[in-house]
């Protein structure tokens, strides 16, 4: 299966020239054919009517109040939720659209990444590997997104989001084998912990594939990416790809594509023009906000002024909504909608902004109580918390106990700390992969850059661990690593 990007190209490449009209055309064009100053051929204002046609503001009355808005004009977007802290369901409409099995499994996901958090937290602190952020507070929004979204959705993760890995099926095997870049890692160990993507899941990665250009081989790897924001522009090409593809073939399967974004990456420029190209161009694509209250050092009231993310969903003319994000039903709820409206007719964007709260420090590299008082912490984590309003719900339903949770713990527990213990006995990938997926073949400089290095391995063997990797100094072996 093409990936979207790709799509978005051949697509084009081979469209009609109708359809590439139509694939240029702006939609809201559309709905300005209904408006009769526009039809009658006219952009001039109709004289005396009341209404507005310059056109850039063609929904606008015309008015003598010499007045400016200001925010507190506004009331704050509500927030929407389904069961409250306690796990009781306030919204009486509400009935669980899956079997207590289902959720069980929700649940359990949660809970996996919770405890791998914990546990990989501990294994940077003693040294084991390089660095980790955990998800701890906001395991609904990833893990309840994920669960109504279709697998071929295309979805383009921040670094938050676990939660979406697990939930579509990552192995603890490719946790593991990341998070020690050992020579398992689809990555090939060349980025830092955490930096997942996972292609047969349709969770971002090597999405430009291999592009060969005379001597270039160009594989781009599109796993998380630590610059913020860029997954977000690149999700609105990738719906744009997957629009046009419907439009040329209507028995193509409906995906959408879906992004997660912090609401400090929202002050990225990126994020504006991602929404502004997904509203102009009608792209069926779900920005799902997770507003944790913290980008790093920086609290949402040095971040911004105005009501949250979901504000600016509304001005671009986004449908938008702003839900409990430690509410997995109001998670699965929007979500599942959001979908549903992001495909009707030609497709649409929607902004989902999901209020959660970052219980631990950024990553590794932070320590968060020299910015915010452990008490603070401490209150929300006894307040709420995903995890726990689900198990309240269940055990309300009578479908889980205690003994289920002790068991179910112990049991993920071995279970990643098995996949932890083979994971960091693995080797490392082979030294020759770091001169590879450039060039098809090795360039002249490359090839002298090898023997180069194999040289000095050969000096100096005690200073570097050379028996880690796999082939060892072998794979440096042969006539390029000769030269
Ligand atoms: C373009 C860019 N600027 C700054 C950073 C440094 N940085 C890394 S994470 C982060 C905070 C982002 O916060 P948010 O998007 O709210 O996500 P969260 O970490 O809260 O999940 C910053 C400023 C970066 N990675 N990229
Ligand atoms: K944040």
């Amino acid at each position: 299966m093409l990936n979207p990007l790709q799509m978005s190209s051949r697509v084009l490449q081979r469209a009609s020239p109708s359809l590439r009209r139509l694939a240029a055309s702006r939609k809201p064009c559309l709905s300005v054919v209904s408006n009769p100053i526009r039809t009658a051929g006219s952009l001039s204002q109709r004289p005396n009517s009341g209404f507005v046609s310059f056109p850039g503001a063609l929904k606008s009355s015309f008015t003598s109040s010499l007045k400016f808005e200001t925010p507190d004009s506004y009331t704050a977007l509500p927030t929407y939720r389904v069961v409250d802290q306690d796990g009781q369901v306030v919204d009486p409409s509400f009935s669980p659209d899956i079997a207590d099995e289902a959720v069980i499994k929700l649940y359990k996901d949660m809970l996996f990444i919770s405890i791998m958090d914990l546990i990989m937290f501990d294994a940077q602190r003693q040294g084991r590997i390089s660095f980790y952020m955990v998800s701890a507070g906001e395991e609904a929004v990833s893990v309840g997104t994920s669960s109504v979204l279709d697998k071929e959705d295309v979805v383009f993760c921040q670094y938050r989001e676990q939660g979406i890995f697990k939930e579509r099926g990552f192995t603890t095997e490719q946790f593991m084998s990341q998070l020690f870049a050992n020579k398992n890692d689809s990555g090939r160990g060349r980025n830092m912990p955490i930096h997942y993507g996972c292609k047969p899941l349709n969770i971002v990665s090597a999405l430009g594939s291999r592009v060969a250009t005379n001597r270039l081989t160009l594989v781009v790897k599109h796993t998380v990416s630590s610059p913020l924001a860029t997954q977000l522009p690149q999700a609105s090409g990738a719906a744009y790809a997957l629009k046009l593809q419907r439009l040329q073939d209507p028995n193509a399967k409906p995906r959408v594509a879906v992004a997660f974004f912090g609401e400090g990456a929202a002050s990225e420029g990126d994020f504006h023009a991602a929404l502004n190209i997904a509203a102009t161009r009608s792209c069926p694509v779900v920005f799902i906000c997770r507003n944790n209250g913290y980008a790093i050092s920086t609290p949402t009231l040095d971040q911004y002024r105005g009501d949250g993310i979901a504000s600016r969903g509304i001005g671009y003319g986004i449908d938008t909504i702003r839900i409990d994000g430690n509410d997995i039903w109001a998670v699965r709820e929007a979500t599942k909608k959001a979908r549903e409206m992001a495909l009707q007719g030609g497709g649409k964007p929607v902004l989902i902004e999901a209020m959660t709260y970052r219980v631990s420090h950024h990553s590794t590299s932070d320590d968060s109580f020299a910015y915010r008082a452990r008490v603070e912490v401490e209150d929300w984590k006894r307040r709420d918390n995903p995890l726990t309003r689900l198990r309240k719900w269940m055990e309300a339903k009578g479908c889980w106990d205690e003994t289920m949770e002790k068991e179910t713990r112990a049991s993920l527990r071995r279970e990643i700390l098995k996949a932890f213990a083979e994971a960091e006995r693995e080797k490392k990938p082979p030294i020759s992969s770091m001169f590879e997926d450039v060039y098809e073949e090795l360039t002249d400089d490359l090839k002298e850059q090898m023997g180069q290095l194999r040289a000095m391995l050969e000096a100096y063997p005690e200073e570097y661990d050379i028996g880690s990797y796999d082939g060892g100094i072998d794979s440096l072996e042969g006539e390029m690593g000769r030269r």
